[in-house]
């Protein structure tokens, strides 16, 4: 499809204007390959779709970022995180990269790696976004699972899994170099968090859903309502003033659409209900920034093709392609 911008973006003073970060960093989890996913949905044509199709004025630096000159040696387990100093280190980088695209007023397109990237992803708009229109950021998160375990009630110990506690305050650490450097700027408040998607979820992290009465739509509320009411309500939850930072995990996807993810479960949208999630916040004109995450190209090689299409078509949709 050809078309120009059809998004009238409230938060951002152009509307196509896209910073683009490749994060090949895989170290939130233990299956190597999560990093090659950016170069797959860039050969597979994404930001040339973004720049001639959407007309989207891109700024990109031409490389996929491994971080492994800041990646420490030396990186025992900490509290049972593993590999805790280099995901702190290199999420930390991440958040300045996303926050000076974001201050100057770009749309943000990260594509990672694992999901521990959002740590430095979201860490980043909600900085730039406090500073730059003096507002807090809602975060959609679409997921099989919840991502909010603490370092205490991870079962794993990959940080992929914690993401959300880091940048809501529920988890906290003093060690600068062990996300230390995570201050109030860098967070989001768990009212203004909304997960769609999830099925998957620990015995911790139920707990934590419920003592702090978070915004969720599981599956079987999607089963029961509808993705289109579902939609509704989430965005209804959100309103219409707070700009939105949305962080897909590709795993939200049934593994029918999706295989090709570190940790598939059974049972999850469809890739029209995963499109169609992109452009209910899109139409919104409230997106600022978004994540696409966890496409491993190096499991069910057979799907990995489909797996990266599907990413490249969610990344569209949420970008106003598929908006009339
Ligand atoms: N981003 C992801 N795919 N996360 C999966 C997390 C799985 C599990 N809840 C854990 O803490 O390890
Ligand atoms: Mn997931
Ligand atoms: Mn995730």
């Amino acid at each position: 499809m050809t078309s120009a911008p059809t998004l009238q973006p409230k938060f951002l003073p152009t509307s196509n204007e896209l910073g683009v970060v490749a994060v090949g960093f895989s170290g939130g989890q233990c299956k190597p390959g999560v990093d090659a996913a950016p170069m797959a949905l860039i050969e597979a044509g994404l930001i040339d779709q973004l720049k001639n199709d959407l007309e989207f004025k891109i700024a990109y630096d031409n490389q996929v970022h491994q971080y492994s000159e800041i990646q420490p040696a030396d990186d025992p387990d900490f509290r049972g995180m593993k590999k805790p100093k280099a995901v702190s280190a290199v999420t930390r980088k991440l958040c300045d990269q996303v926050y000076e695209h974001s201050r100057a007023g770009k749309f943000v397109l990260t594509l990672g790696g694992d999901h521990s990237i959002a740590i430095g992803t979201v860490a980043g708009t909600a900085k730039a976004t406090k500073e730059r229109l003096g507002r807090d950021i809602a975060l959609i998160w679409v997921d099989a699972h919840a991502d909010i375990n603490t370092p205490e009630t991870s079962e794993s110990g990959n940080i992929h899994g914690m993401p959300v506690a880091f940048l809501t305050g529920l988890a906290k650490e003093k060690k600068e170099d062990v996300f230390g450097w995570i201050k109030e700027e860098h967070m989001i408040s768990l009212k203004k968090l909304v997960y769609i998607g999830l099925r998957d979820i620990d015995r911790g992290e139920k707990q934590i859903l419920r003592a702090h009465g978070v915004r969720a739509f599981s599956m079987h509320d999607i089963d029961r309502h509808g993705i289109g009411k579902v939609m509704d309500m989430a965005l209804g939850w959100i309103g219409t003033d707070t700009p939105i930072h949305l962080s897909f995990d590709v795993d939200a996807l049934d593994p029918q659409w999706a295989p090709s993810t570190g940790t598939p479960v059974r049972g999850g949208l469809t890739l029209r209900e995963g499109d169609f999630i992109a452009e209910c916040v899109a139409e919104t004109g409230s997106l600022i920034a978004l994540d696409l995450v966890e496409v491993n190209p190096s499991l069910e090689t057979e799907g990995a093709q489909e797996t990266v299409r599907a990413g490249c078509s969610i990344v569209r949709c949420a970008l106003g392609d598929t908006l009339l």
